[in-house]
Formats: C-alpha cells, structure tokens, sequence
C-alpha cells in the first residue's frame, strides 16, 4: 500500500542546520494526585467539547491509580536518558522539559531557559505521529506559551520532524511486538496469533486534514482528505501508522509469517454522535475469528505506557479479551529504550550542528512515507480556525 502513495514533498520541506542552546522536550502533561485531577481534567478539554459524563468516568482511571499518571515521571526519565546520550556524544545541549497540560507548563520551561540566557530552542515532542493533537497543537500552545511568558521575538523555536518511521522508534516497537509473539508460543497460545496496533482514536474529520494538503509543483497532490484511491480513510495519521504497523510485521515475517493484523484505535471521547476513527479495539478482540489462539497488542500509537495504556489496554482491553478466553499480551511503547533515546538525540543532530557550516546528520526513515516534513505548511493539521503556531513555513 505504501508503495503506490504519491511522494511526500517533505524533500522541499527540510530546513538547514543551525546551532542550537537547548532542547526542549514537550510532554502532555499528567495529574499527580487526587486534587489534580478535575484541575487537569478541565485543562485538557477546555474548550473541547467534551462531555461532562466522559470527564466523569476519565477521572475514575486516574483515581484508580491515586490520582497519578504515570506520564510525567516517565517524561523525567526521557529527561533524564536524553541529558546521558547527549553528554556521551560529547554535545553542549541542556535538556529543558515542559507540558501542554500540567506542570511544569510550557510558559515555565521557556521562561527557565530563557534565564538561563538560551534563545534557540530545538523542540523534541512526545508524539511519532501527525494530527492536530499530536504535532499541530503541541506548536499552538508553543506559541500561546510564548505570548504568555512575554517571550514572543526573544526566542526562536524549532521543532523535530514527527519520527514515526525513524529507525529508533521503529526498531523498539519490532522487537517488542516479537518478544510479544515469542511469548504466546511460550504459553502454547502460539498457533494461530494476531497482532492488533492501537493507536488513539480521533475525530474522522480531523484525521482527515492530518499533515500537509498541498499539491506538488507538477500538481501531484501530496495529501488528502478522503477520496484518493490510496486512502483507507485516517489521512496522514492513520497512513502513518499503517505504514509502521506494516513494516514491523514485514520485520517479524521470518520468524512469524503470514501473521494477521490490524490497525485499532482506542480512547475515544466526545460526542457519541460526531464519527472518529474506527474499529474501537474492543469490538475488533470481540469480532476476532474465533480459531485465534492469542492476541499481541502493540501500543504503536503511543511513546510510553501512560494512562491511556495502562487503563484502556491494560484494563478494558484485557478484560474484553479475558471475557472471550483470549490470551492477551500487551507489549511496551518504545519508553526510554536506548535505540528510542539514541534515535531522537540522532534526529536532533539532524537539525543541530556544533558550528556553522558543519554538516548536519542525514536524514533517515524507513517507509515510502518519510523522512518527514522538518517544517509543517501552514494548514497542516488544521481543522478549525487557525491559531498563530511555531516552526511552520508559509
Ligand atoms: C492523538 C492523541 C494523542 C496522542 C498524541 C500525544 O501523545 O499527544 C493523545 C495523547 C494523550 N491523551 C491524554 C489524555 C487525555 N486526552 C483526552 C482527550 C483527547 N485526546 C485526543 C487525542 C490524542 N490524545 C482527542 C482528540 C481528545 C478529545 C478532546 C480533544 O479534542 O482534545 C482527555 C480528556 C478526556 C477524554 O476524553 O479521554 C485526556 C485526559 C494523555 C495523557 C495520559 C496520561 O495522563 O498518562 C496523552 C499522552
Ligand atoms: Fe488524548
């Protein structure tokens, strides 16, 4: 399938290298206790949409776990791991960490570095992917973050390419999703498996104009809506990920040939009538062919085991595949994963350079997709008015 997608123009999209001060690593943000969770549960949906009963029954996940996400204390050991890689390869580039919906917020992280006398800022976001949640908002709230601390003009802020299809990411996620199959033959569940990639579920409509829209100089159109021949519906954010979901099984094909699989989603919010992505990965365990002898999930969608894993996985998933006697093995997000942390410090190199006039690391991807775009166009990811951003071009 990825074969017959029209080329990307990310080729026209890269931008040179520069020397930067620091890096910022920008996370969701989680609650980290019982009080937090309303206050961060609001942050979250302000202005969304989402109803009140949805709120409701998120807060019992985080209640469940004594009103703390494991997201934040997994984003300071990325802090963490990323400040190690970077010494080891001898780079003078300060770590600062900051969320969209919790503290420490965005504004706080750019207002440290700024003390601390940095202005140019190589952003490194959370998330492998292209949508609105997961690229485009992160640089609006960049940019509100900078009008808020007063900082607007006084810094200059980047942001990575999205590394769905980066060797570290993808390399991670292979070797989990074989260590998940080796373990079903382990249990004598190894006969007939499946692998399901879960991913979160968002609005079709957003899905839909995820990542660029634009056509090619000779008016290929690099991007779509629905209606292409190619398209299976999703946009870029679920081409993406059908395009990694593909080549981890190609990866696994050796060992494990001719493994059925699908693409999932999970986490869905809103309003029950408004369309977003489907199948929801319980009806898919539920409408699995009933000779499947064990299932291995994937959380491709995700960088580490947060909420959304630990409780729509590792509790819902679960139990709707214990209700059909299906053994079950959810395998690890890519986390802290030396060839994950190696991989973004790889892709910063990318983009940074020690001196002017070096050269910058090449850029590297392993489907037809990428390397992806360094700088998003202007109406990339956006399905609503637009709000000022960082790191686009026009
Ligand atoms: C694409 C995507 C990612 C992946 C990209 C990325 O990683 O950024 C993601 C990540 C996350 N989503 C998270 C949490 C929540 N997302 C919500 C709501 C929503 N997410 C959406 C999409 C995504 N979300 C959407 C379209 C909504 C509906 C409201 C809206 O249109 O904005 C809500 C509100 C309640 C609910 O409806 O569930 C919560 C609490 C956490 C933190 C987990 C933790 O605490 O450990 C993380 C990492
Ligand atoms: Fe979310």
């Amino acid at each position: 399938m990825t074969e017959t997608l029209p080329p990307l123009a990310a080729a026209q999209r890269t931008v040179p290298a520069k020397t930067y001060d620091c890096i910022l690593l920008a996370g969701f943000g989680g609650p980290e206790g019982q009080d937090d969770v309303i206050p961060y549960l609001r942050n979250v949906t302000r202005g969304r949409g989402v109803p009140d009963e949805r709120l409701e029954e998120v807060s019992h996940h985080y209640r469940h776990f004594g009103g703390v996400s494991p997201i934040n204390q997994q984003n300071r050991d990325l802090q963490a791991a990323l400040e190690a890689e970077i010494a080891k390869r001898g780079l003078d580039l300060p770590v600062y960490w900051g969320n969209r919906f919790w503290a420490p917020y965005f504004a706080d992280a750019l207002k440290a570095l700024h003390e601390d006398g940095h202005r140019r800022v190589l952003v490194l976001v959370t998330t492998a992917f292209s949508s609105y949640s997961g690229c485009r908002a992160y640089r609006e709230d960049l940019a509100t973050a900078l009008e808020e601390a007063g900082l607007t003009g006084e810094l200059e802020l980047d942001k990575v390419r999205q590394y769905f299809d980066h060797p570290g990411f993808v390399e991670p996620n292979v070797d989990a999703a074989r260590a998940g199959l080796r373990s079903l033959v382990e249990q004598g569940k190894g006969e007939r498996p499946y692998v399901m990639f879960a991913t979160h579920s968002i609005p079709s409509a957003a899905a839909d104009v995820s990542g660029p829209r634009e056509t090619l100089p000779d008016g290929t159109p690099v991007a779509t809506g629905g209606g292409e021949e190619w398209h299976q519906g999703g946009g870029w954010y679920a081409e993406q990920q059908r395009a990694v979901s593909a080549l981890i099984m190609d990866r696994l094909a050796d060992e494990f040939p001719d493994v059925p699989w699908s693409l999932v989603y999970q986490s869905r919010s809103g309003d029950p009538s408004v369309p977003w992505l489907e199948p929801d990965i319980n009806l898919a365990i539920e409408a699995l062919p009933a000779d499947v002898t064990g299932l291995v999930v994937s959380p491709v969608g995700f960088v580490s085991d947060h909420m959304e894993v630990a409780w729509d996985l590792d509790n819902e998933a679960l139990e709707t595949a214990q209700e059909r006697a299906l053994t079950m093995v959810r395998v690890p997000t890519v986390g802290i994963d030396p060839a994950f942390v190696s991989g973004l410090i790889d892709l910063v190199e990318e983009r940074h350079v020690a001196a002017e006039g070096d050269q910058p690391r090449d850029r590297v991807a392993l489907t037809g997709l990428g390397p992806w775009q360094d700088v998003c166009p202007t109406d990339c990811c956006l399905g609503r008015a637009a709000k000022p951003t960082i790191a686009s071009a026009g």
